[in-house]
């Protein structure tokens, strides 16, 4: 089947390319399918609107990610808003501006939330979640990833993200899980229609 990639962001497009390239699947770029503003105020209110603006344009199946970084300390925040926290324009203005508000504190605990969903023209969803847990460091480090990447190392590892490859990412990131979990539940073919959430 043909799935349209329902994002405009090139990090997280690479990392859905590169965990779904075990499903007998042709993805296809959003071209210039407008994805509409993200006025949800959940991850899976936002997955879905994108999702679905791109599978009803297309008339084909379309996968989209909604996803976030919840800081213990900022009470959750960024969350829902990370991809326009503060309002700068940039992934390093945000990396920095999180710094800022961390500055002195010492509860460094922070998550990264992924909720995908794959919408089928007729409106049906599936919806997959995944998880990270890890800390947050005073200073970015790494060239690789995207967002907040460089400022946050996994539980269980001293690398940030931005320090590991995209198949390193994949094996232990909230992204990583959701598409885990979309992968298992098509491995074979479409799986019976009821949503199904994965922690
Ligand atoms: O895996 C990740 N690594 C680093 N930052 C992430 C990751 N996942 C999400 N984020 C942050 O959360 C934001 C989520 O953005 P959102 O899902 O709303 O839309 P986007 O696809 O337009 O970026 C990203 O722009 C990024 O700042
Ligand atoms: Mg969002």
């Amino acid at each position: 089947m043909t799935v349209v990639v329902a994002t405009g962001n090139a990090g997280k497009i690479r990392e859905i390319e590169e965990a779904l390239g075990g499903l007998p699947w042709t993805l296809q770029g959003l071209g210039d399918v407008p994805l509409p503003p993200e006025t949800g105020a959940t991850y899976e209110d936002n997955a879905a609107l994108k999702a679905c603006a791109a599978a009803l344009v297309t008339r084909l199946p379309a996968l989209a990610d909604d996803s976030g970084l919840e800081v213990e300390a900022l009470g959750g925040e960024p969350g829902v808003y990370s991809a326009r926290y503060g309002g700068v324009g940039s992934d390093v203005e945000r990396n920095v501006l999180i710094l800022e508000r961390l500055r002195r504190e010492t509860n460094r605990r922070a998550k990264f939330v992924s909720v995908v969903i794959l919408a089928y023209p007729d409106g049906h969803l599936e919806t997959y979640r995944g998880e990270l847990h890890g800390t947050l460091l005073e200073g970015p480090r790494g060239e690789n990833g995207f967002g907040y990447d460089p400022l946050f190392v996994p539980d269980g590892d001293t690398r940030t993200l931005a320090e590991m490859t995209v198949a390193e990412k994949r094996a232990i990131s909230h992204r990583g899980r959701a598409l885990a979990a979309l992968m298992d539940a098509h491995r074979s073919g479409p799986p019976p229609r009821q949503t199904s959430t994965v922690e």
